[in-house]
């Protein structure tokens, strides 16, 4: 078998950069040594391993949750250029067995900017010849690894996998949500994908009856989405809420200062999107934590232009340094949401 000499990473289009800084953060903390290529505005970011062995042999400790900016990441080899135009099968197939002996399944990905897009027309009529020709070697199992190829140019591609339970389960890392119809803001979208990406055990995490405050709440897309799942919710905010968020019984509606409300007792769920410098949310959230007044916490950092990948890993450090010291035991995670635009999506529950 032949190891893989990349890691090949999905972001948004424009985040390249941080997308970079942090895969170099991590793969130095684990002994991996190599560079990076990462072209601004293509949406992806390439890191290259100087010995493929060691990133192998080490691949178990790069834990994919742990990145914020990438929306996928591919052990990859590649790129494989001038890819014959008559049978480019053949070379793509010969690296897919040289990597893995089996794979689950087959996405034929590009980049999410609008020139790769425009590959997609390709990618489609693809898809039903290569996925015939690699049938030996799918139908390995769903704990298989997934076979990627990432097409460059028609002629162009990396082709790499994914273990499917330290990856994004979406082609292309993109979760697919259609806006629903009666949810009052777009925004709902990024509180169902942090649930998506953030809640492992929904059964539990997410039970109607519980209770939850939203912060900055208006015009109600994340209460919405807590209303959905028969959840009570205090919505904090000086703006009109939806009407029918209120009809529905579940919703009491609280016209003051996020940064002062505090509820009487402990809720299940804090939510939190308002527009604010991320450090004084992070200072928010850590103080809310630090009391034990929600187990769950999904909140939004938005992010200043420059030094954003810094000033997500401030408000990380604030956040863990105020709970090391109240000894409260925890796990908090970030991630740049599809949904997400120039901003981050926080994660922490408690844990007792
Ligand atoms: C991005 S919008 C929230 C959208 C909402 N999550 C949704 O899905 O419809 C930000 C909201 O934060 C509110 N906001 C900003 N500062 C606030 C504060 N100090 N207290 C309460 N609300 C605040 C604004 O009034 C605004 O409605």
């Amino acid at each position: 078998m032949t190891s893989p000499s990349s890691i090949l990473l999905y972001c948004r289009r424009g985040f390249e950069k941080e997308c970079a800084a942090e895969i170099l953060v991590q793969t130095q903390a684990a002994g991996i040594s190599g560079h990076v290529r990462a072209k601004e505005n293509s949406a992806y970011v390439v890191f290259v391993a100087h010995e493929p062995e060691i990133l192998a042999n080490r691949a178990a400790r790069l834990r994919f949750d742990a990145l914020i900016f990438a929306r996928q990441r591919i052990f990859a080899s590649g790129p494989l250029a001038d890819l014959p135009v008559d049978d480019r099968i053949t070379p793509l197939l010969d690296t897919a067995a040289g990597l893995q002996r089996r794979y689950s399944t087959l996405w034929l990905e590009t980049a999410d900017t609008n020139e790769a897009k425009e590959l997609a027309a390709f990618t489609r009529k693809f898809e039903r010849p290569f996925a015939a020709a690699a049938a030996g070697l799918l139908g390995g199992g769903p704990q298989a690894p997934r076979l990627h190829v990432f097409f460059l140019t028609s002629t162009a591609a990396y082709l790499g996998y994914t273990l499917p339970d330290d990856s994004a389960p979406w082609p292309c890392g993109i979760p697919r949500l259609k806006l629903p119809r009666s949810a009052p803001s777009r925004s709902t979208l990024k509180l169902e994908e942090a649930f998506l990406v953030f809640v492992d055990r929904p059964e539990t995490m997410l039970r109607p009856g519980m209770s939850a405050v939203d912060l900055g709440a208006a015009p109600g897309g994340w209460t919405w989405q807590l209303v959905r799942r028969h959840i009570r919710t205090t919505a904090v905010d000086n703006g009109n809420l939806d009407p029918a968020l209120l009809d529905s019984g579940l919703v009491t509606h609280l016209r003051t200062d996020g940064f002062r409300f505090r509820p009487s007792r402990p809720v299940d769920w804090l939510v939190c999107d308002m527009v604010e410098q991320p450090s004084r949310i992070a200072r928010l959230v850590a103080d809310w934590a630090a009391d034990g007044a929600f187990r769950y916490a999904v909140f939004n950092l938005k992010l200043p232009m420059n030094r954003r990948y810094e000033e997500v890993e401030r408000c990380r450090g604030l956040i863990e340094e105020r709970l090391a010291a109240q000894g409260v035991s925890h796990r908090l995670r970030f991630r740049q949401l599809y949904h997400d635009r120039e901003e981050v999506t926080g994660f922490l529950e408690l844990v007792s």
